[in-house]
């Protein structure tokens, strides 16, 4: 059973995993307290980026720096401590040559080739409990937990819409209806996902430049995302902002796009596929799981969907959606785009049903965030 001195260490350890977030890509977000033999805090780590020190070595690090003994003592991580040795060693092995007798970790690590460092702990003699606060730590690790079992990224569609819920005047203009305060929040959550993805109906309207300004998170070093336009025929001029080299951006084209007046710019041919169900209007576009099996393969564990109307459409009709966020100002337009077009529900009976989990007020703002009632899906590949 966990002390409240672990459960202590284990919030603390969640926070620490989360100042990682956008960061470590293709691997998970982990933190890491080490307790001396008396449970006094001796070393704190995390997990930085792929290829430097796992949350563990790096906590047993500090203590060691420190000049702290931690022989007989605890750690008390997020994750379970890795099995493998990948481009740094298993942390299993460093925590026992530690002479670390105690591991606390809240989830279970489900990655094939990572998994079974609880077990190699016990061999060694090492007393280990799973479980502690896995609730709060899943959440803080949502977006590699959930590329992992579903061999996609994770995808938060945000749009910014007025209470009557348009995101756009009818004369096409936009900026701003949100607040400072809002759009200062948009660029916290592009810092903290690997992609921002739009498609060619904003990249024309709006011309979007989709990469963080300023620094989001005090204290944080700023992660630029991939930017991504999907863009079946390769309308894109060589002169989007988007282009620019403030982060890099990948335009996802349909197979047959001419791209010959795209030099130098990284392009991705996928298949398409055409609108279904009741109300699909038969229109191709890029294919929803090609596009996130692309990505997927590309080391993008995470997608904020920034629009519009059409794409967010085709991800929610595809269950590509994993939670929702809304940021709604008190102001009102009456005629203009809506904030999701056609999501192939024909009737009340498919009603998409959202349970929110948060609400927030950002200035004169709402932020609500929302996930599925029912949890998105895995992608339609032969393999599933
Ligand atoms: N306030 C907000 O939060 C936001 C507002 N907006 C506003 O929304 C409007 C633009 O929205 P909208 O016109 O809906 O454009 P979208 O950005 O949704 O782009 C839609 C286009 O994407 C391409 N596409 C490629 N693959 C797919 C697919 N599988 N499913 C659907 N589309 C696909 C299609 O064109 P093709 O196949 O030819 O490439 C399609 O017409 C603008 O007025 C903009 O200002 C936009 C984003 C956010
Ligand atoms: N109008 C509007 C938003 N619009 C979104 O922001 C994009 C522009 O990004 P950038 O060019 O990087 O500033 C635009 O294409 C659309 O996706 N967002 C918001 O938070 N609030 C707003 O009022």
């Amino acid at each position: 059973m966990a002390t409240a001195t672990e459960a202590d260490a284990m919030r603390r350890a969640i926070e620490l995993a989360s100042r990682a977030l956008g960061s470590t890509s293709p691997n998970p977000v982990v933190g890491c307290v080490v307790l001396d033999a008396v449970g006094r805090v001796a070393g704190e780590g995390w997990h930085r980026r792929a290829g430097e020190s796992h949350a563990e070595v790096d906590a047993l690090r500090a203590a060691a720096d420190a000049g702290h003994d931690v022989r007989g003592g605890t750690a008390v991580v997020t994750l379970e401590p890795c099995n493998h040795t990948g481009r740094t060693g298993p942390c299993s092995q460093a925590l026992v040559e530690a002479g670390i007798a105690r591991v606390v970790y809240a989830v279970a690590d489900p990655n094939p080739t990572a998994t079974g460092g609880a077990a190699t702990l016990a061999a060694a003699g090492v007393e280990t409990e799973g479980g502690l606060l896995a609730d709060e730590a899943a959440a803080g690790n949502a977006a590699w937990l959930t590329s992992v079992l579903r061999g996609r990224p994770f995808v938060v569609w945000k749009y910014a819409a007025t209470l009557d819920g348009r995101t756009a005047a009818a004369d096409g203009t936009s900026r701003w209806i949100t607040s400072a305060e809002s759009r200062a929040d948009v660029h916290r959550l592009r810092a903290e996902a690997d992609a921002v993805v739009v498609g060619s109906g904003t990249l024309r309207a709006d011309d979007p430049h989709l990469a963080v300004r300023g620094q989001p998170t005090p204290g944080r070093p700023v992660t630029q995302p991939l930017r991504v336009v999907v863009d079946t025929h390769a309308t894109i001029t060589p002169g989007a902002r988007v282009l620019d080299d403030a982060a890099p951006t990948l335009v996802v084209v349909g197979e047959e796009a001419d791209t010959r007046h795209l030099p130098g710019v990284d392009t991705v041919r996928l298949p398409g596929e055409k609108a279904t169900g009741p109300t699909g209007d038969g229109k191709a576009g890029i294919a929803v799981h090609a596009l996130l099996g692309a990505l997927h393969d590309r080391g993008v564990r995470s997608v904020l969907l920034e629009g519009g109307a059409t794409l967010a459409g085709a991800f929610l009709a595809a269950g590509a959606v994993d939670r929702v966020i809304g940021y709604l100002a008190p102001a009102l337009l009456g005629a203009g785009p809506s904030a999701l077009g056609d999501a192939g529900i024909a009737t009340i009976a498919q009603v998409l049903r959202l349970d929110v989990t948060d609400v927030a007020r950002l200035g004169p703002d709402l932020r609500i965030t929302a996930t599925p009632t029912v949890p998105a899906t895995a992608p339609a590949t032969e393999e599933n």
